[in-house]
């Protein structure tokens, strides 16, 4: 009985580069269309950083709190150390000319290392920005710096960042006090901190562990008052070396794959492909196949080949074929999923966190309203859903929802799938993109 997966082989990448070329986000293409001398900058130092742990994160914060100016201080500091390019506060600052060229990038992505790890640093310039980046994921982060001045204490922006941080999954953060030059009295910094301890407390960080430091970012950047300058940006990196946790690696989560394709092979059974996005996967381990209403399908897999050759095991970023124990053809779908036992449900009920194109990014040209019922591509799924403002909303029979907006709405799934928080997606309409989307909140 050897009938191989691969006589299906070339039939299942055509299959594949048709449905990757339907379901590729515009927003992604066009971040990676757009090159700033700053990202070529920061790819050519950071080829000599390979060995050590890759960490993303980024500055965030009220505005005029200082982030920029704070982004450029660590360039300084960590290039006087021979661990990065400095990136003067000009450079780093670039976002309204990078604005005009592409929708995502209006934050510059600065890179650096210290003795521990390498760091790809976001500087978010401005609320709106921040929120579309966070959603369409041109800025994913780790973990964050919020800087809040001394002199002006917690403003609005500090609290929305901080909401947002957490629900895009930031767990850990640091708070840098910055402007700390300007003010005379002890207490009254002694007080800001308090404060910030107090209010990442009610977003759900750590309010007594959270490192907090005290600094003036322009005083490291012009070289003045060492002990309030240079000497708390290293303060300010090593509590983010030790305070922000390595991530996770993708081949340490528990397995998933989303099914692409499904085959039947005569004598073998039923196979299906795709990509692992997660995970590794032994032969002959048992695994769940989640989306096909509420119900579980347990099954093990037989055999796996992966790059066309029958292999042991199939890990994060293969594409790969799973041949299927007793499962029928009828049963499977493409956008189904197949996990580890127990590490992943179906849900039809979600709060979704949404940034709707506007007409010059492909998106529509007019808003749409309450019980909107557009498509929603969830991995490779493509699901009828409707969308509803969220309880509570004022005027939601009429309120609407223009391109450009960032909103958030409950989404309603016709088939229940493998959602978790975290998960991005894609609403789409009559062939065209309309929106990108977080998932925020499981309701159901
Ligand atoms: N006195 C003092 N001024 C500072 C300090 N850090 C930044 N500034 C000044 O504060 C102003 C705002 O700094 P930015 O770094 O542009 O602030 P930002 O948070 O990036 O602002 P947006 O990107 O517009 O949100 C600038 O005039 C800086 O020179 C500091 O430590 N002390
Ligand atoms: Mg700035």
């Amino acid at each position: 009985m050897s009938v191989s997966l691969r006589s299906v082989a070339p039939f299942l990448r055509s299959a594949r580069s048709s449905f990757r070329q339907s379901t590729t986000n515009p927003l992604v293409s066009l971040q990676r269309q757009t090159r700033s001398p700053i990202v070529n900058i920061a790819r050519t130092y950071a080829v000599y950083q390979r060995t050590k742990p890759h960490v993303n994160i980024g500055t965030i914060g009220h505005v005029d709190h200082g982030k920029t100016t704070l982004s450029a201080a660590i360039t300084k500091r960590q290039a006087e150390k021979g661990m990065a390019s400095f990136l003067d506060y000009g450079s780093i600052d670039k976002a309204p000319e990078e604005r005009k060229r592409g929708i995502t990038i209006s934050t510059a992505h600065i890179e650096y290392s210290t003795e521990a790890r390498h760091y790809s640093h976001v500087d978010c310039p401005g609320h709106a920005d921040y929120i579309k980046n966070m959603i369409t994921g041109a800025a994913s982060m780790d973990g964050a710096i919020i800087v809040v001045a001394a002199s002006d204490g917690q403003m609005p922006q500090t609290r929305e960042h901080l909401l947002l941080a957490r629900q895009v999954g930031v767990q850990r953060i640091v708070v840098f006090v910055n402007k700390v030059d300007t003010i005379d009295d002890p207490e009254m910094l002694e007080l800001v901190e308090m404060e910030m301890r107090e209010l990442i407390g009610n977003y759900g960080f750590d309010s007594d562990e959270t490192p907090v430091i005290l600094g003036s970012a322009l005083c490291a950047l012009d070289g003045k008052r060492p002990e309030i300058g240079e000497q708390k940006i290293d303060e300010l990196m090593k509590a983010v070396d030790d305070w922000i946790p390595t991530p996770e690696r993708d081949t340490d989560k528990p397995f998933l794959m989303s099914v692409e394709d499904v085959f039947s092979i005569a004598g073998r059974g039923t196979v299906c492909s795709g990509r692992v996005e997660r995970g590794v996967l032994k032969r002959d381990s048992e695994v769940e196949l989640i989306g096909k209403g509420t119900e579980v399908i347990k099954t093990k897999v037989t055999d796996i080949e992966t790059f066309h050759k029958s292999c042991e095991e199939s890990r994060a970023g293969d594409n790969s074929g799973l041949l299927l124990r007793g499962v029928r053809r009828e049963d499977l779908r493409r956008g189904m999923v197949i996990v580890k036992p127990g590490s992943v449900s179906a849900h039809s009920k979600f709060m979704v966190s949404m940034y709707v194109l506007t007409k010059e990014e492909g998106g529509r040209h007019t808003g749409f309203h309450e019980n909107y019922k557009p498509q929603m591509y969830i991995r490779s799924a493509d699901e009828a859903c409707a969308l509803h403002f969220p309880e509570g909303t004022e005027d939601a029979e009429s309120k609407m929802v223009m391109p450009g907006d960032n909103v958030e709405m409950v989404a309603t799934l016709h088939n229940p799938n493998a959602i978790e928080a975290g998960q991005r997606v894609t609403i789409r309409e009559g062939g065209r993109t309309v929106a990108t989307g977080l998932v925020t909140r499981i309701i159901k």
